[in-house]
């Protein structure tokens, strides 16, 4: 069997609601008379494993806050596990945030190079494929690419920001949602994209409360309840383990 390219063996972390703090003055004034409410521990998610094999495409399904982004950011190493372990098997790409990293003071233009080598891409790879870039993200960026990013819509933003994952190599592919923003235009351009990924054999892991995305793109589901993967099966399965606790 090929090496697994995402791993969880035994999974789990921990985390603390409402972590007692010294109150500002203005929370002072909206807490006078009454009790901050009490602190505690909680696992989103405990006893955590499966394998992913190159090439797969799985989808993360679950109710809202049962750790599903939790996971993806466990993936890609920005939470560490207090139990168990998690191994990637090659790069990984974080597509949780489309306009994660920008900085609203530079032009497109910069922020491409910005957020470009924040995911890894050399200036000589960028620079071949600048314009590349900015026709996939759209004739009303390509007049704006001079322009600060502040004077951006979140839109403009999110379609830049993509473009350029667009352009992403790592074999290891995390999503977060991310065909539930922009526009009918973007959205294409999102699947197409996606399409050409999944077919160049990239592994993926997606996080979505579309069924019609889930079943596009993945084939198999892990559905999660209650801080535990309840099913790892056909992305069928998930979805029906999933809608016998919530009706569609
Ligand atoms: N840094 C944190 N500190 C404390 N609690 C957190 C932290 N991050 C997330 N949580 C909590 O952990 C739980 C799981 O959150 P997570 O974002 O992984 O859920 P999710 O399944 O992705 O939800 P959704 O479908 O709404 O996006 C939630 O109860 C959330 O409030």
């Amino acid at each position: 069997m090929a090496r697994a390219m995402v791993e969880a063996d035994d999974l789990g972390i921990r985390f603390v609601r409402n972590r007692r703090r010294n109150l500002r003055l203005r929370e002072m004034f909206i807490h006078r008379g009454s009790r901050q409410p009490a602190a505690g521990v909680f696992w989103p998610l405990r006893n955590v494993s499966f394998s992913v094999a190159p090439g797969d495409t799985v989808g993360i399904i679950g109710r809202n806050g049962t750790g599903k982004s939790t996971l993806l950011r466990l993936i890609a190493g920005v939470l560490i596990p207090d139990e168990g372990r998690i191994r990637v098997g090659g790069a990984v790409a974080p597509l949780l945030e489309l306009s994660a990293g920008f900085s609203n003071d530079l032009t497109g233009r910069e922020n491409v190079h910005l957020v470009g080598s924040l995911h890894g891409l050399s200036p000589s790879f960028l620079r071949r494929h600048f314009d590349e870039i900015i026709e996939f993200s759209g004739e009303q960026i390509a007049k704006a690419i001079d322009t600060p990013v502040r004077h951006y819509s979140s839109g403009m933003k999110v379609r830049l920001g993509f473009s350029v994952i667009a352009q992403l190599q790592h074999p290891v592919l995390l999503m977060d949602e991310v065909t539930a923003v922009g526009d009918a235009d973007f959205r294409k351009k999102c699947y197409d994209t996606i399409d050409r990924l999944i077919a160049e054999g990239r592994t993926v892991m997606l996080v979505s409360h579309n069924e019609n995305d889930l079943t596009r793109f993945c084939s198999r589901g892990l559905y999660f309840d209650g801080g535990r993967l309840r099913v790892d099966g056909t992305i069928r399965e998930a979805l029906d383990a999933y809608h016998d606790v919530v009706r569609p």
